[in-house]
């Protein structure tokens, strides 16, 4: 699967909710899109999804426009919590009906997830509870199989059991059907071990856009006394700050040098790894409230 977006803008009436947006994601990866509340996720999801239109700039699904393009929405699914109290139908109605447009769809593997997930699937989908709700979408998107998989927030409403079933269901069925995951949270470090790739967005701007791995191992965290901290970090790029007595941690980003890590080890400190949520908080913080 590929994807490739340039410049895409999203305007609600005066309001611009994205601007500047351009990426490319290639490959059967599972791509985390983080953001703050109101970021824009969203608003990308959708217009990928082809639920709205971008007011600006061009978005290839398989080097195809996907806007009202039958063929390449085959191969999308957008799951997400939607609104289920006018849906009288049982679950395994929804999913039989589900079922006939999606060529990849699993059913088998559908009654499975409910019952890891404890749904009944007799019941109607309006008298399910609302962590219910969500455990059925989770295993529509699941289940589909589909090349371009989207899960916006999907996680909202369930217990923390339910999100450690999705999460590991969702890493065995990538396993059996490869396909690009794009999954929005801001539970960063609840879901960051999920992801390959991470693309941050930060007011309907794209900050970041990276490989976990290579994300992570850009910064580390310096400990130890005060002063020896101070001296060593004073030319980076810091992040973050805590201090604790005479004991000090410092975020930095960029990578150390061996002559660094030499010099670190020389001064007693300690190096360690940043965490995804550090980062994250780092990166978008400001503006927001
Ligand atoms: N239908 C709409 N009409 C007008 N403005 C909208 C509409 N939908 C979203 N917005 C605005 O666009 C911006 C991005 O919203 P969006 O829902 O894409 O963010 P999000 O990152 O998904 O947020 P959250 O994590 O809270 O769900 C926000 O400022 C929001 O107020």
């Amino acid at each position: 699967m590929k994807m490739e977006a340039k410049n895409i803008h999203l305007n609600y009436r005066q309001d611009t909710a994205l601007q500047n947006i351009s990426f490319q994601l290639d490959g059967n990866k599972i791509y985390g899109l983080l953001g703050r509340n109101g970021a824009g996720k969203t608003s990308l999801l959708s217009i990928i999804a082809s639920f709205r239109q971008q007011t600006a700039g061009t978005l290839e699904i398989l080097g195809r426009v996907p806007f009202e393009n039958a063929e390449v929405m085959q191969q999308v699914i957008f799951a997400y919590n939607k609104d289920y109290k006018e849906e009288s139908d049982k679950v395994k109605n929804l999913l039989q009906g589900i079922a006939k447009y999606r060529p990849n769809f699993d059913m088998n593997y559908a009654e499975h997830l409910l019952v890891r997930f404890q749904i009944p699937k007799d019941k109607k989908m309006q008298q399910l509870s609302k962590g219910m709700q969500a455990a059925v979408d989770a295993t529509i998107g699941l289940a589909s199989n589909a090349p371009l998989t989207i899960f916006d927030e999907i996680y909202a409403g369930m217990d923390a059991s339910t999100r450690t079933i999705f999460y590991e269901e969702l890493l065995k069925s990538q396993e059996r059907f490869p396909r690009m995951v794009l999954m929005s949270t801001h539970l960063v470090s609840e879901m960051e071990y999920l992801f390959d790739e991470v693309l941050i967005l930060h007011k309907g701007t794209m900050v970041l856009h990276e490989e976990y791995d290579e994300l992570i191992s850009k910064g580390v965290t310096v400990t130890g006394s005060a002063g020896d901290v101070d001296a060593f970090v004073q030319d980076m790029r810091q992040l973050n700050t805590k201090q604790l007595g005479g004991t000090k941690a410092v975020m930095v980003y960029g990578h150390l040098s061996e002559q660094q890590y030499k010099d670190a080890a020389k001064r007693g400190l300690e190096i360690g790894p940043i965490a995804l949520q550090d980062l994250f908080i780092h990166l978008t913080e400001g503006g927001n409230d």
